[in-house]
């Protein structure tokens, strides 16, 4: 295979993973839609409703007000509704996916996950509508009404050809934008992986040759772009199941079809595929072969589409040529063509300038800002949310990744733009950097961050030791860990225990590949004693007493093997107090020198995340203590690609209604000074105080320039109460407590702590031991 036209191509070696990211069972699926409410969806008021006088006034008579208002100005209804930031996902299941028609109700996943992204990524709010229906009429109708509820309509799933009817009647009858995902969606990310594909290997999209495979709302969506774009008609051939798409086909044909039909002799997919410089797959899973493949032009470009299964997997390209630029559908692989990377996007911009439609030019725009992106050199507070790992522009990054925080300010302003210069923007926005700003103080790198953690831990992989390895939300953990393809699980334990208890939960650990280790079977046993015996002799232990604990005791067996090498991380606590562990593994461990071990905890809630510390070692601690557990908080943060902000806590801000306990805070602030740390600290202050930008901004002098994201707590009573009381009251997601600072990567989950809980630290212990 010669590369002559090649300017850049895959390295060796960088073959692509071979989908482990996301292997998952059937079951896993299953519990995760039905655990705790069922589906992914709930809706919450933003509004308090405690008081009577809350009531009256959301509801009659003081609602009255908003309705009269709006009668009057229906612009109005942007600003006293929801209907501004609200997007619904429409469909009527009959392409769900690349699984066919499976009706309106099984749809209902896909569209409530849909819902979710549009939340996770752009926070545009949505709601899911499933219509039973496959008549084009009546699903025009169950429509075409909707339109004051929403500020954006997202048609989803619709099979071709009604889904071009249906979009193109509901675009006239309708005065917000109606988008049709599948077809335009599709089309523009696939655009901007296309440019930057022609990009590295030097083409001239005028004579490039391309088979779209698929001639549904993707794929006619797909061939008009590109023609747009400037590809020749004829050198575009578009097939389905029936083969070519010729000038003459009467079967399976349709209108839209019949617009690109080609002059042409070749008639089934394999012929048309022959010399050919790109392949566009939206059809479904393993229609193209490896010969089709060996049969394309030199350095071909392969976007392999269908979901959840491609037409062929970059494993089997990569099997036969080395030369092709491969993209598919699936987060698993490099260069995801996935329209999660636009419909977000596309809507968050189209809703700011209240769109009335989303129009060819702003397609185009979200196409080339994405196509620029992937091209732009990734910043470093970026790069710290792929943990060092920075992408950079070439065959396996032609299309940035769905966790880019950079999406979010960047692709929104560019369709604001294109709606404003088009003419069908209704309110203007004056200034777009402002606008562009605005957009980046909405994002929160936490799913970059630990996606970026799991992506680290795939790559490099350690060994586990989940030291309570009869347990079984401990067994269940560890194969998730292992499945996951997020390192090596070994469980230590009785092996008929661990066995029966296995198989009872329906578990075959020899297919999942998992070690099962204990005292009778390591031959480091004796090295492990002399090594603790070494350790604490001098601390009123015999030797016998330490050969006691590695026989007997999981924990110490477990920290010594993490402390010789045999393990690279360790996680326990399930059988017995967070104290007694950490006393266990200290025995054991040492403090990394120079270093303080504190507990982290991270609270994900609304949007934001805080660090607050420490939970789980100091229980008073003094002034020099706390600065030490600001400085290693702050660490945290930042290897999660947070710029730290510290707020030393208090019931006090900055003296006033200070007393003796403020002081400690004070003191411990002044200590930092001291050490002219490298991060933004002060206090001490309140929670409200730290976390209220607009409560800051009565204390100008303060050095935070924004509220903070960690939180240093006066002492483990409050680190541990404001975190469970975020919990429970506030619905935040709390990991934690991360336990930092030791020599070896250790964690210590809660007693009640469940399987997900116990492979997330799991991965943090791995985690660690990759740094
Ligand atoms: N990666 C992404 O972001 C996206 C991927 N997709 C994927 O694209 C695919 C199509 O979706 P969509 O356009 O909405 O569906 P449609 O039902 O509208 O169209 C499907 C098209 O694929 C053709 N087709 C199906 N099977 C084959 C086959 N084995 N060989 C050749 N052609 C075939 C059909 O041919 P015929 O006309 O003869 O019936 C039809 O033209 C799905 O797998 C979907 O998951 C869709 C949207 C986004
Ligand atoms: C991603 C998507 O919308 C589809 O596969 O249908
Ligand atoms: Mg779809």
């Amino acid at each position: 295979m010669t590369n002559d036209k090649t300017t850049q191509k895959p390295q060796s070696g960088q073959k692509p993973q071979a989908g482990k990211g996301t292997s998952l069972t059937e079951q896993e699926a299953l519990d995760f839609h039905s655990r705790g409410r069922p589906g992914k969806l709930e809706i919450t008021p933003t509004k308090p409703m405690a008081t009577q006088r809350d009531l009256s006034l959301a509801y009659s008579p003081g609602v009255a007000v908003p309705v009269k208002a709006i009668a009057e100005d229906p612009a109005k209804a942007y600003d006293y509704t929801s209907k501004g930031n609200m997007v619904a996902v429409i469909s009527n299941g009959t392409a769900i996916l690349g699984l066919g028609n499976l009706g309106a109700l099984a749809s209902k996943p896909v569209m409530e996950g849909k819902s979710v992204l549009f939340k996770r990524f752009a926070d545009v709010d949505s709601i899911d509508l499933e219509v039973d229906t496959t008549d084009v009429e009546e699903f025009i109708n169950s429509v075409r009404y909707l339109g004051p509820s929403f500020g954006g309509i997202n048609l989803e799933d619709i099979k071709a050809p009604e889904c071009f009817v249906i979009e193109s009647r509901l675009r006239e009858l309708m005065n917000i934008p109606v988008f049709h995902d599948d077809q335009h969606g599709t089309a523009i990310i696939a655009a901007a992986g296309m440019i930057n594909a022609l990009h590295l290997t030097g083409r001239d999209l005028k004579s490039t040759k391309m088979v779209c495979n698929g001639a549904g709302a993707a794929g006619i969506a797909c061939i008009e772009l590109v023609k747009a774009m400037g590809f020749a008609s004829e050198n575009v051939t578009l097939c389905d199941t029936k083969g070519v798409v010729w000038q003459g086909r009467t079967e399976g044909m349709n209108q839209w079809k019949s617009a690109h039909a080609v002059k042409t002799d070749k008639r089934t997919l394999a012929e048309a595929m022959e010399g050919a410089d790109i392949f566009f797959g939206v059809s479904a899973k393993g229609a193209l072969t490896e010969d089709m493949v060996r049969s394309m032009a030199d350095n071909p470009i392969i976007f392999a589409m269908a979901n959840p299964d491609p037409e062929i997997t970059p494993e089997e390209v990569a099997a036969i040529r080395s030369d092709a630029i491969v993209a598919t559908g699936r987060s698993d692989y490099p260069n995801q063509v996935n329209n999660v990377l636009g419909f977000p996007y596309i809507f968050r911009g189209a809703l700011d300038v209240r769109a009335t439609t989303i129009n060819d030019a702003m397609k185009v725009a979200a196409a080339n800002a994405l196509a620029e992106l992937a091209r732009t050199d990734v910043p470093d507070d970026v790069a710290a949310a792929y943990q060092g790992n920075r992408p950079r522009f070439g065959p396996n990054y032609i299309i940035p990744v769905p966790f880019d925080p950079r999406l979010l300010s960047t692709i929104p302003v560019a369709v604001a733009k294109a709606a404003m210069d088009s003419g069908v923007a209704g309110k203007p926005i004056e200034d777009l950097d402002a606008y562009a700003r605005s957009l980046a103080a909405r994002r929160d790198p936490i799913a970059s961050t630990m996606t970026g953690i799991y992506d680290r831990i795939r790559r490099h992989t350690k060994r586990v030791i989940f030291a309570e390895g009869e347990e079984p939300q401990i067994i269940r953990a560890a194969v998730s860990f292992t499945s996951q393809g997020l390192g090596k699980a070994i469980l230590l334990g009785r092996e008929d225990r661990i066995r029966e208890t296995a198989e009872q939960a329906g578990i075959d650990l020899g297919k999942i590949g998992i070690e099962i280790t204990n005292a009778r079977l390591s031959k480091r046993t004796s090295e492990y004693a002399d090594y603790l015996y070494e350790k604490l002799q001098r601390k009123g232990y015999l030797f016998r007493d330490c050969q006691r604990m590695i026989n007997n005791d999981r924990n110490h067996f477990a920290a010594c093997m993490v402390a010789m090498g045999d393990a690279d991380g360790m996680v326990t606590g399930v059988t017995r107090n967070y104290a007694t562990s950490i006393e266990d593994v200290r025995r054991v461990i040492d403090v990394k020198p120079g270093h303080r071990m504190i507990g982290v905890s991270l609270a994900l809630c609304r949007g934001r995340t805080v660090f607050i510390a420490d939970t789980a070692v100091h229980e008073q601690p003094t002034a020099e203590e706390l600065a030490d557990i600001a400085v290693e908080a702050a660490n945290v943060a930042r290897r999660m690609g947070y710029v730290p902000r510290v707020a030393m806590l208090a019931y006090s801000t900055f003296g006033h209604m200070s007393g003796a306990r403020s002081e400690k805070i004070q003191e411990a602030v002044r200590i930092l000074e001291k050490r002219h740390v490298d991060f933004e600290f002060d206090g001490e202050m309140s929670a409200d105080v730290a976390l209220n930008g607009k409560l800051m901004e009565s204390y100008p002098f303060t050095r935070l320039t924004g509220p903070a994201n960690v939180l240093v707590m006066p002492d483990y009573h409050a680190a541990s109460i404001a975190a469970d009381m975020l919990q429970e009251l506030g619905g935040a997601t709390l990991i934690g407590p991360l336990l930092t600072g030791l020599d070896k990567a250790v964690q210590i989950v809660p007693l009640s702590a469940k399987d997900s809980d116990i492979a997330n630290m799991a991965a943090f212990a791995a985690y660690a031991a990759t740094n």
